[in-house]
């Protein structure tokens, strides 16, 4: 078994002996993690392993049983809304307002995290997610799955978030729609944000990931660095572990 930490000597995202109890059942016993910029972290783990309890607690939508969660050293339970200005949140069915365009959602979200763009400029940011251009005056409501995903990076890079938090974003997406946001990841990554991702790819997982862990039972199981796995071995450790 093997947890790798993080090389970096900047911490952006930090769990600290984290814990979350719902109802006496222990869903996060403990995690430990640090995660700099740059990094994609992708965790791995089976239905109720503990992947949206640990999200939801660095995003501050649930408070822990004890440990506490930091994103760029501030403690989240404590400063939710200051959080919310350097992070980004893409589920898996990203939250637009349906009634509204693409060009409209983007100039909401980037302006309530304090930026003021111009037409041209939130084209250009989604074009620059892979948005078509048509698109991007059309209402969100006729948006496909991987259209609304587009918007979700365009509203990540806008906002210049130093942080991004994925729960299964590619599930439900074609192959190609899942490559382009691949790519989309990397591209945000090289600008120095922090990212975790909780997903069941396996696959993406490693073509993505600088490191993969695995979770299993509220426990980071194993930490593995992505670049010195092939996918199928990757694979045989995760069921490993599930098989424990
Ligand atoms: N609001 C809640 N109340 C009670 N139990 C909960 C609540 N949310 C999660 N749990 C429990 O906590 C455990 C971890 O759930 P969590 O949703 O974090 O898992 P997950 O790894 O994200 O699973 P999935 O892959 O299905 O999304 C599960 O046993 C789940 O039933």
């Amino acid at each position: 078994m093997q947890i790798l930490k993080n090389n970096s000597s900047q911490v952006v995202i930090e769990a600290k002996n984290l814990r979350k109890e719902y109802q006496g059942k222990l869903a996060l016993k403990g995690l430990n993690l640090e995660i700099g910029p740059g990094e994609i972290f992708c965790l791995l783990g089976q239905n109720g392993a503990g992947k949206s309890t640990t999200i939801n607690l660095f995003l501050g939508f649930i408070k822990p049983t004890s440990g506490a969660a930091y994103i760029n050293g501030l403690e989240v339970a404590s400063n939710v809304t200051r959080i919310k200005e350097s992070l980004a949140y893409i589920p898996e069915n990203v939250m637009l307002y349906p009634n509204l365009t693409g060009i409209e959602n983007l100039s909401l979200f980037s302006s309530l995290a304090g930026f003021k763009y111009s037409d041209k400029e939130l084209r250009q940011y989604l074009e620059n997610a892979g948005l078509p251009a048509e698109a991007a005056p059309r209402r969100v409501s006729g948006y496909s799955k991987g259209m609304r995903q587009k918007v979700g990076i365009a509203i990540a890079v806008a906002k210049h978030a130093k942080v991004l938090l994925l729960d299964e974003p590619t599930s439900g997406l074609d192959p190609k729609a899942s490559n382009e946001f691949s790519e989309l990841l990397l591209n945000l990554s090289n600008t120095g944000t922090a990212i975790f991702m909780a997903t069941h790819d396996i696959f993406r997982s490693k073509a993505v990931g600088t490191r993969v862990g695995i979770m299993r039972e509220g426990e980071l199981v194993e930490v593995l660095p992505a670049s010195d796995l092939e996918a199928n071995e990757l694979e045989k450790v995760y069921l490993n572990h599930m098989h424990l």
